[in-house]
């Protein structure tokens, strides 16, 4: 479902004069449907390079990430929003908060962007919503003044509200406390059971062992000049 083939990434530094640095060679990593791959290696190694050269953010120097067909390293930027639609999700600890939007909305928008009928996307939302403890009163304001720990519930609820193929996990356990963090990991093995291939970055040791079905060290990834 996600296979990354002799992947290269250099920043180019522009205000320093173009300086390149190349951070990543060679990086290549499989991942099949229902598999969770953690991403682990010392801080600085790319672990979060990595994910952001599979979900598009960062264009790739060379090679290839192949993500349900379409290969995101030489794609156009219309086609990577496609699969971002319809493919490839993306949970990270911190909510984009849109103002004015409900929060059982924010959390239904990934449903109704792929035409889920609206009754059963605020359906599934409110389910999310509530699993994750997010008090009833709270779902038709937005999420704009809620507390970092309820908008990085909120963002849960929205990156699991639909099944996506394939799902990308930065520290989705991180600064939960342990019912909801129970909750999150329970959503991951869902997910994993329904066939998604996910790859994450858990810098909690025991959400990673329970979640995980094997590690990658980016480490292995660094260019051979720099090793
Ligand atoms: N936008 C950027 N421009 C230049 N260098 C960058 C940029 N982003 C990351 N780097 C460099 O790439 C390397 C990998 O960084 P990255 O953030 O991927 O590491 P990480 O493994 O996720 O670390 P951490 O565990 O601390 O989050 C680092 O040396 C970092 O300085």
């Amino acid at each position: 479902m996600i296979d990354i083939q002799n992947v290269s990434k250099t920043f180019t530094l522009h205000n320093q004069g173009s300086a390149l640095i190349p951070v990543m060679e060679g990086a290549n990593l499989s991942v099949s449907p229902g598999e969770c791959v953690g991403l682990v290696g010392a801080s600085g190694a790319g672990k979060s390079t990595l994910m952001r050269l599979i979900y598009g953010n960062y264009l790739a120097a060379s090679g290839h990430i192949l993500i349900g067909g379409l290969d995101v390293a030489n794609a156009e930027p219309r086609e990577i929003l496609e699969l971002r639609r319809k493919t490839l999700g993306y949970v990270s600890q911190f909510l984009r908060v849109v103002p004015r939007v409900s929060t059982l909305d924010v959390v239904a928008e990934p449903l109704l962007s792929v035409g889920t009928p609206v009754e059963k996307a605020r359906d599934r939302a409110a389910s999310l919503l509530a699993q994750l403890n997010i008090p009833e009163r709270l779902w038709t304001l937005s999420p704009t003044t809620f507390s970092g720990g309820e908008q990085q519930r909120v963002n849960i609820a929205r990156g699991f509200a639909y099944d996506y193929p394939a799902m990308l996990l930065d520290e989705p356990t991180a600064s939960l406390d342990a019912q909801n963090r129970a909750t999150v990991l329970g959503l991951i093995e869902s997910a994993k059971a329904r066939g998604a291939a996910i790859i994450g970055i858990f810098h909690d040791e025991a959400a990673r062992e329970q979640v995980c079905d094997r590690f990658v060290d980016v480490s292995a990834f660094a260019p051979k000049a720099a090793a």
